[in-house]
């Protein structure tokens, strides 16, 4: 007996004898093998299944989610579990499952396939609903051991030491219950510093609420903060409402743009800062709350205490430590890191291996950056959606931005001239790349790294046709 026939038979005899349900479909995603069991849980016949593609069969199959996830590297992991509430079983029986879903590899580590695993619970809701909770907990104790393995400052980016200093205050600040004040200019990471440190703090399982003091009107400001009674004006709803000390009670608050605070509300907070209480609008008690506050500004709260917009008494416990971010302008050296964290995520996304030119490398480092790291993700996130999907160019970036080194580099003066300059440059390396790769398209889209529907396209722009004169 070959070993192959071997092995089929063993692989029958598990598809027949197991509890569970199998299906296995190939790269196409057509049924090649399903067991009986999972024959009979779908109410068909096996010779009505195979061959027919599976969402033919099963409308809401994830099959086609888990192998592209696992293509695009998305998913380190092969088994996709999760439970699954069967909505084509025979007759009126509810019947659950539990779904695992494995890819299958050649040697090659090409993908051939995958394969579900269902197994099978014919009990009441309420189980299902103990499997809910049961793999809710597996997935929040996953999550919290990863999370113990990651420092909070993780996304915090920059290799500058001015920003290696404001790390360590961070990681710092994080261990005690200080309230911070976080100051800076727009897109600097005010608010990604304030995440940072709770979660780097003992509150981090507890929730972090965000309030952007400058986006809430006047009138409304007061409920959002501290909730509602039922009854307490005309519009309020039934049962009232919790505001956000309440929301985040034991975890951090973190107050955006506190400098817009109003007046009377500043002297609320600070009410709120010494006492630990709330009273809800329309409350006749205090409410006990746990809270840490984190709060941050672009404006200049020394200057507004002067001009008497600002209490100074409310700004000084705020303040008990300060972190002031640092303008791009001021640690060029990483805008290139940003730039080019910022580009890798794109290309994850779009499966597209875009790099930036010389040129627009130069730019973007002679550029101020007034908008700071924000600014700098907004314009490559539109150069990215400009691009020829290969190369992140002077025309991709805006004039603001281009102007600067514009006039610099030869022949610029004439962009046609420069257009046509980089048409040839661009033909030249695809006439290069598939004289080496024999004028095999396919091989040399794989080594210009682009799709082969792309450079079929760029062929056809720049009027390169695959004869023996390439
Ligand atoms: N050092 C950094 N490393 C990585 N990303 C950063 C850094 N600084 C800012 N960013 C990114 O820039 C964007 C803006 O950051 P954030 O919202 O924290 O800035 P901000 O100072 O609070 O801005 P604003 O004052 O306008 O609210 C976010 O996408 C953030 O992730």
């Amino acid at each position: 007996m070959s070993e192959d026939h071997r092995y089929k038979l063993i692989f029958e005899e598990l598809m027949d004898k197991s509890e569970d349900g199998f299906i296995i479909i190939d790269s196409h995603g057509v049924i090649t093998d399903i067991n009986d069991k999972y024959c009979d849980f779908l109410g068909r016949r096996k010779e009505n299944i195979l061959g027919h593609p599976i969402e033919q069969i099963i409308s809401t199959t994830s099959m086609y989610d888990v192998m592209d996830r696992r293509q695009r590297g998305d998913d380190e992991g092969s088994i996709y579990m999760h439970p699954y509430i069967a909505s084509e079983t025979k007759g009126s029986r509810h019947t659950y499952a539990i779904a695992n879903r494995f890819c299958i590899f050649d040697e090659n580590e090409q993908l051939i396939g995958a394969m579900a695993q269902m197994k099978f619970k014919e009990r009441s809701l309420d189980i299902a609903h103990e499997v809910l909770k049961a793999e809710h907990a597996y997935y929040k104790s996953e999550y919290q051991n990863q999370m113990l393995n990651t420092s909070g400052f993780d996304k915090y980016l920059g290799n500058d030491p001015k920003i290696n200093a404001l790390r360590t205050i961070g990681l710092k600040v994080a261990k005690t219950d200080f309230s911070v004040l976080i100051t800076g200019e727009t897109g600097t990471g005010k608010e990604l510093i304030a995440k940072s440190i709770h979660i780097e703090s003992e509150r981090a399982n507890e929730p972090m609420v965000c309030v952007n003091c400058g986006a809430i009107p006047m009138e409304l400001m007061e409920s959002e903060m501290f909730g509602y009674e039922e009854g307490a004006f005309t519009s309020a709803r039934k049962g009232g409402k919790i505001g956000k000390f309440q929301l985040a009670n034991h975890g951090t608050l973190f107050l955006d743009e506190i400098g817009d605070l109003p007046l009377p509300l500043q002297v609320k907070l600070l009410r709120v800062l010494q006492e630990h209480e709330i009273e809800k609008v329309g409350g006749t008690k205090p409410i006990p709350v746990d809270v840490r506050i984190i709060a941050a500004t672009r404006k200049n709260l020394q200057q507004m205490m002067e001009e008497g917009t600002f209490r100074a008494d409310l700004y000084y416990r705020l303040a008990v430590v300060t972190i002031d971010t640092i303008p791009l302008r001021e640690h060029p050296e990483d805008i290139m890191l940003y730039a080019n964290m910022c580009l890798q995520q794109l290309n994850h996304k779009f499966k597209t291996n875009v790099l930036f030119s010389k040129n627009a490398t130069r730019c973007l480092l002679k550029y101020s950056w007034p908008g700071n790291v924000r600014e700098l993700d907004n314009v490559i996130s539109s150069a990215f959606i400009s691009s020829d999907q290969m190369m992140i160019d002077l025309s991709d970036l805006p004039s603001k931005i281009s102007d600067a080194v514009r006039h610099e580099i030869p022949g610029e003066e004439h962009p046609e001239t420069l257009k046509t300059l980089l048409y040839q440059y661009e033909a030249d390396i695809i006439r290069e790349t598939l004289k080496k790769y024999e004028h095999n398209v396919t091989d040399a889209a794989k080594h210009l790294g682009v799709e082969r529907s792309l450079l079929y396209k760029k062929m056809k722009k720049l009027n390169i046709t695959i004869h023996k004169n390439l």
